[in-house]
């Protein structure tokens, strides 16, 4: 059984990173950190990568036909133990550099672009809308990948069109929407709305877009609870609200607005946070996550 440390590490997120297996394959690892309020915080969320992991699996499975991915294992020799279950063997890709997002609600910067122009990443919006509305339709909001610790930055899709030529454009747009488009109704019959999501696709040899990355977790989307959604306010986030509000509360002693990085987590915090994450994949999957692989280290 391989060591983590005898792959070579090639690409790093906040909290995951990107490690070289062989020319054909990669290891593709979630940590069990957290960021909130563009902190990474001091404090893990024990299985958090691992339940992470889980979701992309189950959803890359369930739309393979929608489109391919670049899914090739789980659980497999090449996996070192120290990281089985939270990290994915991936083939390797030839990436598109666009955020490939989806939205169905208005919130957070595409809430900031309406307010501003009526639009989202040049995508005309009617008047009237507030915090949390549905839109009509899911639209597709491309952003250009920022360094770490950076926010990413909206694009047109003419934008992306000069970027990568109008016919990648329009497959990049099609897929993305396809795939939100039924996640979002599949995650709303298990009780979460699916607000918006961000994929990554690459190309491979035959040039076939496949989808890559994390696909539909909480990371990389904003899951909120379906009972008590109205428009009009700040959605709760599923996963994230109970370190959110201890964050900004006085128990924590943190000023969001100071530069100092946020305290550790006290550990009711960490556990309600470990409960949302599993309730939120055993509620979309209909699993048992106790099911779900884990290392013996
Ligand atoms: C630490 C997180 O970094 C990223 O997700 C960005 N990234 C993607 C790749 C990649 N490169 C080739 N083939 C792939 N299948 C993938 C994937 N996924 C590298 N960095």
């Amino acid at each position: 059984m391989p060591k983590l440390a005898d792959y070579r590490q090639v690409a790093a997120g906040k909290v995951r990173q990107v490690y070289e297996v062989d020319d054909d394959l990669l290891l593709f690892v979630a940590s069990d950190r957290i960021s909130a309020y563009d902190h990474v915080l001091s404090t893990e969320i024990p299985d958090k990568g691992r339940v992470l992991t889980a979701m992309s699996v189950f959803w890359f499975e369930r739309f393979a036909d929608l489109a391919p991915n670049h899914l090739v294992a789980w659980d497999d020799p090449r996996i070192p133990d120290e990281v089985r279950g939270r990290a994915l063997l991936v083939r390797r890709l030839d990436m598109v550099q666009v955020e490939c997002v989806a939205r169905g609600y208005l919130t957070g910067s595409g809430m900031v672009e309406y307010r501003r122009d009526g639009a989202v990443c040049g995508v005309e919006l009617p008047e009237g809308l507030v915090e949390a509305s549905e839109l009509a339709e899911p639209i597709f909001t491309p952003a250009t990948k920022a360094e770490i610790g950076a926010h990413d930055e909206n694009v047109s899709f003419e934008h992306v069109v000069a970027q990568v030529g109008a016919d990648l454009a329009g497959r990049l747009r099609d897929a993305t929407l396809a795939i939100y488009g039924a996640a979002r109704e599949y995650a709303r019959s298990r009780g979460v709305v699916l607000a918006d999501t961000k994929f990554e696709f690459g190309l491979d040899r035959s040039g076939a877009l496949v989808l890559g990355d994390e696909v539909l977790t909480p990371d990389s989307s904003r899951y909120w609870p379906a009972d008590g959604y109205a428009p009009g306010r700040v959605q709760p986030s599923f996963d994230k609200q109970y370190v959110r509000d201890w964050l900004t509360s006085d128990a924590s002693g943190w000023d969001r607005a100071s530069d100092t990085p946020p305290p550790p987590l006290p550990d009711d915090v960490v556990a309600a946070t470990r409960a949302r994450y599993v309730e939120a994949y055993e509620r979309i999957t209909g699993l048992s996550f106790a099911d779900w692989p884990s290392g013996t280290s």
